[in-house]
């Protein structure tokens, strides 16, 4: 059954008022949508989804994967700064997450991608029996079926899909863009130049090299997101409840046996402004899946959390948990823009070429051309890649020491995982401008990210204020750690070799449009990658998944230490970032989540 509180906010009421439910799910985003489809699979358990933004069926920026990143600053954006950066010139970084069903998977980039294997069974080495490779990556695979590429793209491109790396029968269809552009393609041959390999199959465990990654997107290249292939097709049992425009602003706590919590239900506020409860039964459970950014929200706004930030601010302490909100992590940015020699379009022609543009959302219609791609080539390197055996040598005494705000544990591994092989960085491009002081008319750009894939600074997101209206304070602490600011400002500089290749040579100017030849010493750049730097949308850690001593908020189980009945399932458990895009482990968590509180 699906609500729009919006329309039909009698409905909503009714319901609530004559449902105690067995689980109530808050945030409808990738996780809470995977679990409010395996949870009722169950028919004689109610199980409500509450999220806070509207549904993105028939909403173009949603379903055409080359729109990805034109949500931003719409409604469906919770369109969130960060705070100052004071190791990086207190700049202020956007960190836009989905406010949609579907949540990332509704806006993101449709990157379809996992890390190697030793950074799942990092989590069980932290402490989490169970937590590893093998269980992550049958429940990833549970979650996928692979399209493999019709015949004709397959040889035009060159990719494919090892059958067996991926799963076949679950929700998400994952498909290749049947159209990749040319400066895309020749990423491969120039990563290929530089001494990359070509990794035919970075879904099994080793994502090392260049590679065609999938997308989340079907075979008529639509967007696939947690709504459209996880909730639509079963929204119809009648166990099953679906609230759109559902704000919900605290957790209902009482106390329970040995200090215990236990969450009674939650609060939610309708769009009309009235706030209603969703009651749980006796024996239900609440489940947080509100996403890395806000989850840590919801449990202060509730009176769970560190003393020291709630007591100040009003709230009562129902929970003291110290590390709610710590631990946050993301990927950090940077992006050189490059101009298109003539003869040669990115998406910034779709800008200037109205024919061109018409032409393509034709093209659309029948499931071909531009408007089906939103990326496809990706480079994961480890630093043997990127550095000289000198630099290497200056790694180690980087690392020598443990950076302040990381765990000893983390730090440990992440170590171990940079001089042993684990991707450190990853190129891609962007397929239009991104910065620079000049944009020609008429003039096609692709830019190139690259991307620090575990950054071993921490930082934190805690609410302001005892109201649910006032942002959080996000705050991921970019660059605080020595070690994050040299090896991107490294890696951001080894970018260029990319544009001297004849791969690259061939279809770009040589002059680099941004940031151009000003910036050339390793100081130049350590000082441009402070001014310029950005995180990349990937938040993760601020309920971590570690046993309590070390700063964990959930256990083994995803059950809140010293709460009963309260669980999160989303991505502010994963404890230590991967190298890939998120999406899938955000999948894998939350399809092991569903089978653990089926099971206990
Ligand atoms: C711009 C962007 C680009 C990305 N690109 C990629 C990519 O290309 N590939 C990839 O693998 N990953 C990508 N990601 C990351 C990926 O989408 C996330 O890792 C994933 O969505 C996390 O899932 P989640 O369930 O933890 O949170 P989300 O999917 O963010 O879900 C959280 C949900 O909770 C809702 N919510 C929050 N607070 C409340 C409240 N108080 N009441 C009710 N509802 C609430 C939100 O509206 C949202 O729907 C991207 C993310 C973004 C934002």
């Amino acid at each position: 059954t699906f609500v729009n509180l919006q329309t039909s906010s009698a409905l909503g009421k009714s319901i609530l008022q004559s449902t105690n439910f067995d689980y109530i799910i808050v945030g409808g985003g990738v996780a809470g949508l995977t679990l409010g489809r395996r949870l009722s699979e169950n028919s004689s358990k109610k199980v409500l989804v509450l999220e806070a933004g509207r549904s993105g069926i028939n909403d173009t920026i949603v379903t055409i994967p080359a729109n990805s990143f034109s949500f931003i600053a719409t409604d469906i954006d919770w369109f969130d700064f960060s705070v100052p950066q004071v190791h990086a010139n207190n700049l202020t970084i956007n960190t836009s997450s989905g406010k949609i069903l579907g949540g990332g998977s509704a806006v993101n980039g449709l990157v379809w991608i996992r890390g190697p294997k030793a950074e799942y069974d990092a989590i069980e080495q932290l402490g989490s029996p169970g937590w590893n490779w093998n269980s992550l990556y049958t429940t990833m695979k549970k979650s996928e079926k692979l399209n493999q590429p019709d015949p004709v793209y397959a040889q035009e491109f060159g990719y494919s899909a090892v059958a067996s790396s991926h799963g076949s029968s679950g929700p998400i269809d994952v498909s290749f863009p049947p159209f990749i552009p040319e400066q895309h393609q020749r990423l491969i041959n120039a990563s290929v130049e530089l001494g990359h390999v070509f990794n035919q199959d970075p879904y099994s465990g080793n994502n090392t090299g260049v590679f065609f990654s999938l997308s989340s997107q079907t075979k008529q290249a639509v967007r696939e997101s947690a709504e459209f292939a996880y909730i639509d097709p079963v929204i119809s049992r009648s166990n099953l409840v679906v609230f759109a425009y559902a704000l919900v602003t605290k957790l209902d706590l009482t106390s329970a046996a040995y200090g215990k919590v236990r969450s009674t239900g939650v609060k939610i506020r309708f769009p009309d402004g009235s706030v209603k409860s969703a009651t749980a039964k006796a024996s239900g459970e609440v489940v947080l899946t509100a996403g890395a950014l806000r989850t840590p929200q919801l449990l202060e706004l509730s009176g769970i959390g560190d003393p020291a930030v709630l007591t100040p601010l009003g709230i009562p302490v129902k929970l003291a948990l110290p590390s709610v909100g710590t631990n946050y992590e993301d990927h950090t940015i940077t992006v050189l823009t490059y101009q298109l020699k003539a003869g040669y379009l990115s998406f910034d022609a779709l800008d200037y070429n109205a024919t061109l543009k018409a032409e393509q959302q034709e093209l659309y219609k029948q499931g071909k051309g531009w408007l089906t791609f939103a990326n496809a080539v990706l480079n994961m390197s480890p630093i043997e890649k990127i550095l000289t055996p000198a630099e290497i040598e200056e790694a180690h005494t980087i690392l020598a020491t443990k950076p302040p705000t990381i765990g000893q544990d983390s730090f440990n591994i992440i170590k171990n995982q940079i001089f042993s092989g684990v991707p450190q960085i990853e190129f891609l491009l962007f397929n239009s401008f991104s910065g620079g002081e000049t944009k020609l008319p008429n003039t096609s750009y692709v830019s190139a990210a690259i991307t620090h894939l575990h950054p071993l600074s921490r930082g934190s997101i805690h609410i302001k204020s005892a109201s649910i209206d006032d942002k959080p304070l996000i705050n991921p602490n970019v660059l605080e750690s020595e070690w994050d600011h040299w090896l991107l400002s490294k890696a951001t500089k080894y970018a260029r070799k990319f544009f001297q290749t004849q791969a690259f040579r061939e279809i770009f100017e040589q002059e680099e449009v941004w940031p151009g030849s000003a910036v050339e010493t390793d100081a130049q750049f350590q000082d441009w990658v402070k001014a310029n730097i950005n995180t990349g949308y990937h938040s993760v850690g601020t309920a971590s998944l570690l046993p309590l001593a070390k700063g964990g908020v959930v256990d083994k189980n995803l059950r809140v230490y010293g709460a009963t009945n309260l669980r999160i399932a989303d991505m502010s458990v994963m404890p230590l970032l991967i190298s890939a895009h998120t999406q899938t482990a955000a999948y894998g968590i939350a399809e092991k989540a569903a089978d653990i509180i089926k099971s206990t």
